[in-house]
């Protein structure tokens, strides 16, 4: 029988471009990890009851540390990796309190616009980063 998108499951993911002074917050994900060993914009799974917002401010506080004080939705995208498939849900985190550091050991790093086009994302990312692009050459 062929495999129709709705019986797969869906990964809800809550995802942070974390912005300042035109610059965009990186995780190196663990090797370890899905997509292993690619620098990510931090966040997580969405668990049973909390909203986006709530999964984002809770995954940011836990991986790098950082209190979301502003934030606005950006975009959502669905992709199909071969083993499962994610719903992006991004938001642009324009506010933030505390020094972010990885929580967990990974390392972290800032990257300017022309930078995001050198670094090695998740395959999902490429609308993400073109979309960020696009938003810091209007700001
Ligand atoms: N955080 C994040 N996840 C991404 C990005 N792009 C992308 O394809 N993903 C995928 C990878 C994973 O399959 C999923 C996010 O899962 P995750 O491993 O961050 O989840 P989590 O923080 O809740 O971690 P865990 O407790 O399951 O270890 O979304 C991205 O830019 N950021
Ligand atoms: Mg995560």
């Amino acid at each position: 029988m062929q495999q129709t998108n709705s019986m797969v499951k869906v990964v809800h993911v809550a995802v942070g471009v974390i912005l300042r002074d035109s610059q965009v917050l990186l995780a190196l994900r663990s090797s370890t990890q899905h997509q292993g060993g690619k620098w990510e914009f931090p966040g997580g799974k969405v668990e049973a009851g909390e909203t986006v917002p709530q999964a984002l401010s809770r995954e940011l506080y836990e991986e790098i540390a950082i209190t979301v004080t502003q934030s606005s939705a950006f975009m959502q995208l669905e992709y199909a990796y071969p083993e499962k498939t994610v719903l992006l849900d991004i938001y642009l985190v324009t506010g933030f309190d505390g020094q972010p550091h990885g929580r967990e050991g990974q390392p972290l790093r800032w990257a300017s616009s022309s930078e995001l086009s050198t670094i090695e994302f998740p395959d999902a990312n490429q609308p993400i980063v073109e979309r960020i692009q696009e938003y810091l050459s209007q700001s």
